[in-house]
Parts: C-alpha cells; structure tokens; sequence
C-alpha cells in the first residue's frame, strides 16, 4: 500500500461531486488500501477518496485517539462505498473539525447528533446502520467530501 497525495483546498477535484461505484473488484480495494495507509499517515481519522484525487464515492471512517485527536473513540477502520444519509437528527452539535485538505486549521461545525446511513462494504454488500457522536460527525465530514464540499464551505 502506498502514501498517496493528498489534494490541499484550491484543487478542483474537492470541489466535484463523487462518481459511483458499481464494480467491486481489486482496484477499488488497493484504493482503499492506499487511503487507509495515507490516512493513517496523517494522524487522520477519516478520509475521502477525492481527497487523494480519485473521484469515487467512498471514504473511510476510522477513528481512534492520536495526537490530533486525543479523545476520539476507538473503531475498526469502517470502508464506505456510495454512502447515503436516510435520516436526520434535529439535535445538532457544535464541534471542532479538521480536514487533511485544510492544514492545520481547526474550524467549528454543526452536525446532526445522530443519522441514519446506507452504504455497500467492499464486497458490494448493503449496510445500513444508526451512527452518533463523534463517528456520526466524521460520516458527515466525509459524505461533504462525496459532494465536493469542504469544511470551508460550511464555517460558521
Ligand atoms: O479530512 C479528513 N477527512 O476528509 N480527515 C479529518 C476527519 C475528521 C472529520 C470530522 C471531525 C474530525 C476529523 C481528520 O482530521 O482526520
Ligand atoms: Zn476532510
């Protein structure tokens, strides 16, 4: 697996919308391979494949505490192919985000406290799952991503 480039603000591909994916064969594998491995890199805990200039509609989610972010939970990494938000909360948080697109910059986000997600795994199955919290956040931190939209775009 390798470190692959990660695109900074300015570059047109945060700002287009995700293709879907409909075959899950192995470059969609060694994709998410590389992400994990150039996300892991960064001390991230989520990263979205037009991040490393792929314009697919998967992300990761995988949060864990490091020096970024000491209190996150810990999870296995999650791999999230053609994602979509069937329910909101109408509770919302307000929380510190960072984005591996814009160093360090720290910026105060709402976010829906809970949603209910859809999503195919590696395998082309369908999961639909209910997140909170903090793993809720970075799913709607990285879905922004899908649609081309960054942290900058949503600043209070
Ligand atoms: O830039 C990304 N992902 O797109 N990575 C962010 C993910 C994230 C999302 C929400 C809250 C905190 C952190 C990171 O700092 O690891
Ligand atoms: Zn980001």
């Amino acid at each position: 697996s390798a470190v692959l480039p990660i695109a900074t603000v300015g570059e047109k591909i945060l700002a287009q919308h995700a293709q879907a994916v409909t075959v899950f064969d192995v470059s969609i594998q060694s994709l998410a391979d590389d992400m994990l491995t150039t996300m892991l890199a960064a001390n991230g805990v989520g990263i979205a494949a037009p991040q490393v200039f792929s314009s697919a509609a998967m992300f990761i989610m995988a949060s864990r505490p490091n020096p970024r972010y000491p209190d996150a939970p810990n999870m296995r990494p999650v791999v999230v192919i053609n994602p979509r938000i069937l329910e909101t909360s109408t509770q919302m948080e307000l929380a510190e985000e960072g984005c591996l697109s814009i160093p360090d910059q720290r910026v105060k986000i709402w976010r829906h406290a809970q949603i209910k997600v859809q999503y195919h795994d590696l395998n082309g199955n369908l999961i639909s799952d209910i997140l909170v919290g903090f793993v809720a956040r970075i799913f709607q931190h990285e879905f922004d991503h899908i649609q081309g939209i960054t942290l900058l775009e949503r600043s209070n």
